[in-house]
C-alpha cells in the first residue's frame, strides 16, 4: 500500500476487474486522474460503467486490482469514511421524502459535525447557485419538486460537504432532453464543480463530449480507448470506437473543432457591423453556428444553409493575437473553413 502523497493523482486505478461467477463485467481497467479533471465513462448499456464507478467508492468490491484515492489504497479506509470524502449522485436522486430540501442538502455536513450555522449558510448559497431560490425551495419536500429540481437538490447535496471528488451516475438521465441540456449547461458553469475531480457515467455521447476532459469508452468491461474527446473522434483506436460515434459524428465534430482550428482556412473578412457578436478563439464551431443561425443545428444530420434563418450576418473572432477584430466571418465562410479543417483531421486519421 502506498502512503498518501500530495503529488499522487486524485484517483489511480490499476488492473481493476470485477467478475460475477464466469461473467467478467469489468476487465483489467487502469487509469489515472489528476485533481480537477473530469473523466466520463461512456459506453453501451451493460458495458460495466456503473460497476466501475461503484468500485471507486467501495460500493462494489473489486475481484482484482486496486483503487487509490490521493495516493491511498481505498481498502485501507472504512467505506463510510471514504464515501464522506467522495460525493455521489445517481439518476434516481435518492432524496429522503420526509426531509425538506434544506435538510436533504445538509445531511452529509451534519454527519461530519459541521455547525448548524455553517450548514445553513452553505445550503443557502448552493441552492441559490443551482437556481433553487432558498426562500421558495428550502422548506419544500422532494415530492413537491419537478424531476429537474430534484436533480439539482441531489447535486447540491453532493456538493455541500465540499468533497474534492464527485462521482455521478447518469445524473441527468431521468430528464427530458431540453431540461437535460439546460442542467448540463448550469453544471458546466458551476464554480464548485470546476475545481473538483469528477467521474461521470453516461451513455449519451453529446453529454460526454460537452463535459469531459477525457473519455474512457468501454465495451464489454474493457476500455477501448481513453483520451480527449478530440482524440476519440479523430484518432479512434479501433473500429468499435469509430463506429460508436458514427451516428452523431457531425454534431460531435461541430462541438470539438474550435475557431482556433479554423484560422488557417479563414481569410480576413470585411468589417462586421458593430452589433456582430464577438467570440473567443476557444469557441466551438457549434457555438459560432448558434450565433449565426436560428436553426437547431445541434441534432441535424446535415447542415442545409437554405433552411436556416440567419440570426447575425457575421461574427467577429476576438483575439488580441490576431489584431482586434481581424476576422469577421459569415455562415458560408464558417462552414467552408470547418469543411477544410475536417479534411485535415481526417487525412491525419490512421484508421
Ligand atoms: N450483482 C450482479 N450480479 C451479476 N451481474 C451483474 C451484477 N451487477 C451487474 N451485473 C452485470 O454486469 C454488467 C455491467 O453492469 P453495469 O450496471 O456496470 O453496466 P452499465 O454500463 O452501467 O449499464 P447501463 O448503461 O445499462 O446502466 C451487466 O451485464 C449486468 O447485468
Amino acid at each position: 500500500m502506498s502512503s498518501p502523497s500530495s503529488t499522487a493523482p486524485a484517483i489511480r486505478v490499476q488492473n481493476l476487474s470485477k467478475h460475477y461467477g464466469d461473467l467478467a463485467v469489468v476487465q483489467d481497467v487502469s487509469f489515472e486522474l489528476a485533481a480537477g479533471e473530469t473523466l466520463v465513462l461512456l459506453g453501451p448499456s451493460g458495458c460495466g460503467k456503473t460497476t466501475l464507478l461503484k468500485m471507486l467508492n467501495r460500493l462494489i468490491e473489486p475481484s482484482a486490482g486496486t483503487v487509490e484515492v490521493n495516493g491511498q489504497d481505498v481498502r485501507a479506509q472504512q467505506p463510510e469514511q471514504l464515501r464522506r470524502g467522495i460525493g455521489y449522485v445517481i439518476q434516481q436522486v435518492g432524496l429522503l421524502p420526509h426531509y425538506t430540501v434544506a435538510e436533504n442538502v445538509g445531511i452529509v455536513p451534519r454527519l461530519l459535525g459541521h455547525t448548524p450555522s455553517d450548514i445553513a449558510q452553505r445550503t443557502e448559497a448552493l441552492l441559490t447557485r443551482l437556481h433553487l431560490p432558498p426562500e421558495r425551495f428550502a422548506n419544500q419536500y422532494p415530492q413537491q419538486l419537478s424531476g429537474g429540481q430534484q436533480q439539482r437538490v441531489g447535486l447540491a447535496r453532493a456538493l455541500t460537504a465540499d468533497p474534492p471528488i464527485i462521482l455521478l451516475d447518469e445524473p441527468f438521465g431521468a430528464l427530458d432532453p431540453i431540461t437535460r441540456a439546460s442542467i448540463r449547461h448550469e453544471f458546466q458553469e458551476l464554480e464548485e464543480l470546476r475545481r473538483k475531480t469528477v467521474v461521470l457515467v453516461t451513455h449519451d455521447v453529446v453529454e460526454a463530449f460537452e463535459l469531459a476532459d477525457r473519455i474512457a469508452l468501454l465495451d464489454s468491461g474493457r476500455v477501448q480507448q481513453l483520451g480527449t474527446p478530440r482524440e476519440l473522434l479523430f484518432q479512434p483506436a479501433n473500429d468499435f470506437v469509430r463506429r460508436f460515434f458514427a451516428a452523431e459524428r457531425l454534431g460531435l465534430q461541430l462541438r470539438t473543432l474550435r475557431l482556433a482550428d479554423l484560422l488557417p482556412f479563414l481569410s480576413v473578412g470585411p468589417v462586421a457591423p458593430a452589433d456582430a457578436p464577438s467570440l473567443p478563439l476557444s469557441a466551438t464551431v457549434q457555438e459560432a453556428l448558434e450565433y449565426l443561425t436560428n436553426g437547431d443545428t445541434a441534432h441535424s444530420a446535415a447542415i442545409d444553409l437554405a433552411t436556416h434563418n440567419i440570426k447575425h450576418q457575421r461574427i467577429t473572432i476576438n483575439s488580441n493575437d490576431l489584431g482586434a477584430g481581424k476576422y469577421h466571418i459569415d455562415l458560408p465562410q464558417l462552414m467552408a473553413a470547418f469543411g477544410e479543417a475536417l479534411q485535415r483531421e481526417e487525412a491525419a486519421c490512421k484508421l
